[in-house]
Parts: C-alpha cells; structure tokens; sequence
C-alpha cells in the first residue's frame, strides 16, 4: 500500500484556555500521498491557513491543536520537539508562499540561501552545498545559474525570487511541498511556468505537493485530489474531475458557479453571496445554511461530530439519493 506522506486526522484547532469558543478548524481529514497532488480550497477565513501552520507546527502562539493527529512522514508532527520540528520543516516538508521576498533572507545570496538548509539539514560541507545549489538553481530553470547563486533576491525578478524558493524547498530532497498560493503574485505567463516546473518536479522526484490555492485553474489542471473546507469544516473531499463533474455539496457548487465546463478557463473561485460566518457566530446546524439556495428545515438540525469524516450529513443523503431537495430558491 502506498503509505500518506502527509495524513491528517481529525483535526481541531481551538484557542488555548477558551474551551468555550468554538474550534476554528474542526475535524479536518485528508492524506498526501507520494507524487500526489492536493488542492485545499475554500474562501478567505475557510480554516485553510491553520491547517497548514498546523501541519509545519507553525500554529500562532494563542492556537493549539486541541485533538486529532498530523502524520509527516511517518513523525507525529503534533508530538514532536521544537528540534524535530525544525528537522522536518526542510527534511520532510518543504514550503513556498506567495511572497518569496517575505522568506528569502535579504542579507545572503540566493546560492547560500539554498546551500545553508544542505549544511543544516544533511551537514553537508560548504563547498559541497555551494555545489549542490548550482544545481538546483540550474533545475529549477534559472539561467546561468553559477552566477546567479552570487545574486541577492532583490536582484531577481518576482518570478525567478519564486524560483529560488521552489530551489531551497527541495534542497533537502522533501517527500511533500507545502504550496500556499505560490503565483497569486506573479504575472500570467510567469505563473504558468512556476506551476509547470511544480509539476515537473511532482513528476520527477515523486514530490507529494498541497497547493493551498484560490485559482480553480490550479486545481483543474495540476491536482489530482481536492479538498473543500468551509467555516473550519470540510464539506467534500474528491477526486478533481468528479469534483468539478458532479459537486456534491452546494457550496463547492456555488465555488465552481462561475467556471465553464468544458475548457476549464483559468478562472477564480466563484463570489458566492453572502459571508463566511466567523468562529465566534456559527450559525446552528450546517454552517453553509444561510447561504444555501438549497437550504431547508433538517439542514437547522444537521449535527456536526468531530469525528465525522466529511461535515455534510443532511447533503451526503441528499447526494446519496436518500432525500428530495426542493428545488433551489
Ligand atoms: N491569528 C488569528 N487570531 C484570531 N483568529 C484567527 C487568526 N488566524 C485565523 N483566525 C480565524 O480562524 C479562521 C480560519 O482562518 P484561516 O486564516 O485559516 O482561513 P483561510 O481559509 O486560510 O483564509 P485565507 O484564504 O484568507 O488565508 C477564521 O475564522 C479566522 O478569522
């Protein structure tokens, strides 16, 4: 069997010492597993920010990880030391965000930058790892890349910064790739090549990748698996093409409102009206309800565990053909 480089198992983040605020994150559940790709998508305040600092063991200081468990290859992410912690966030995982310039260290050259996590991580040499940055500077399309390992980042343009950072993330040869909206910065073109060479890289080193993105594009064209979070909940969790084929749940309908079936344009999440409700005002039963155009009666009364593995029990019948919606209003 294919064991998950990265599972996550009911998870709940809450404020630490307010037991009576609701969790922020609640019972979350997904597997990476090698080479895969995996999108986290939902709107703004969706819990998909904690979820990863979760998963780095980056949680803001007032957050905790009030149960369930983070698996990163094979290490209980939740039960380990700051040390660890440290060894897997390089070793095991490698992460890039959308502003390259706010991890980059502005004071190093690149070449060093990307040498320094080999020195750290795998006690490699410094003229081993000055080495070994070329090349990967060299892999991730960077021209001249024995020059360039002397420039600083702000030398580079946005889409070589990124780069960069893909390069320092798979230094340590990780086994997954945090990928938190990696070209929202980016140009158009410049996007397209930084999401080709992630693929590439998917590809060839068998790198599992969880693209944490608002770009329904993204997921279309480079996620085998998404994963659609709602007000701290996942509400559908599906292959890519059944998911755009047939949502089950309607607010990864309402997500998909505005993309085209065929062709799949690179396109946004839909607007769907209305707000997320936020931690501290959930509405009673299912949280997409005031929002719902197929909102009825029972969906007041939908019971939520934090154990259920996906949060949508009056949906998942509807979808199961146990009941009749009425028609959307
Ligand atoms: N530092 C914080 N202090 C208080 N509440 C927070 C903090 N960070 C997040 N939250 C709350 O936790 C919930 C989940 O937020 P999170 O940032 O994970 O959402 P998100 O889906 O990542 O949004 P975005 O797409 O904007 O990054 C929201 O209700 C948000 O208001």
């Amino acid at each position: 069997m294919n064991t998950p480089v990265l599972s996550v198992r009911d998870l709940v983040i809450d404020f630490e010492g307010r037991p009576a605020q609701p969790a922020l994150v609640q019972g979350v559940n997904f597997d990476v597993l090698p080479g895969q790709s995996v999108a986290l998508i939902g709107e703004s305040g969706c819990g998909k920010t904690l979820t990863s600092l979760a998963i780095l063991g980056l949680l803001p200081p007032r957050m905790r990880v009030a149960s369930g468990s983070i698996v990163l290859g094979g290490v209980d992410v939740l039960r380990a030391s700051e040390r660890k912690l440290r060894d897997l966030r390089g070793r095991t995982i490698g992460a890039i965000f959308q502003e390259p310039m706010s991890s980059l260290n502005p004071t190093m050259t690149v070449g060093d930058q990307i040498g320094e996590s080999r020195r750290l991580h795998l006690g490699e040499s410094r003229r081993s790892a000055r080495v070994k940055a070329v090349e990967l500077l060299d892999r991730v399309g960077i021209p001249n890349a024995g020059e360039r390992a002397r420039a600083y980042p702000h030398e580079l343009s946005g889409g070589m910064q990124q780069r960069v950072m893909i390069a320092a993330a798979i230094a340590c040869d990780p086994a997954i790739v945090l990928a938190d909206e990696p070209t929202t910065a980016l140009d158009a073109t410049v996007q397209a090549d930084i999401l080709q060479l992630l693929e590439d890289l998917r590809k060839d080193l068998g790198l599992g990748i969880l693209f944490v993105t608002h770009d329904l594009g993204v997921v279309a064209d480079f996620c085998e698996q998404v994963v659609v979070m709602y007000a701290g909940h996942v509400v559908e969790r599906a292959g890519t093409d059944a998911l755009f084929g047939t949502p089950r749940h309607p607010y990864t309908e309402a997500l998909l409102g505005a993309v085209p079936q065929a062709g799949r344009a690179r396109t946004m999440l839909s607007v769907v009206p209305g707000r997320v409700p936020p931690s501290g005002s959930l509405p009673e039963g299912c949280r997409f309800r005031p929002r719902c155009g197929y909102a009825l009666e029972p969906c007041r009364h939908a019971q939520h565990g934090n154990t259920s593995d996906v949060h949508f029990t009056f949906c998942d019948r509807v979808a199961d053909g146990d009941l009749v919606l009425g028609s959307k209003s």
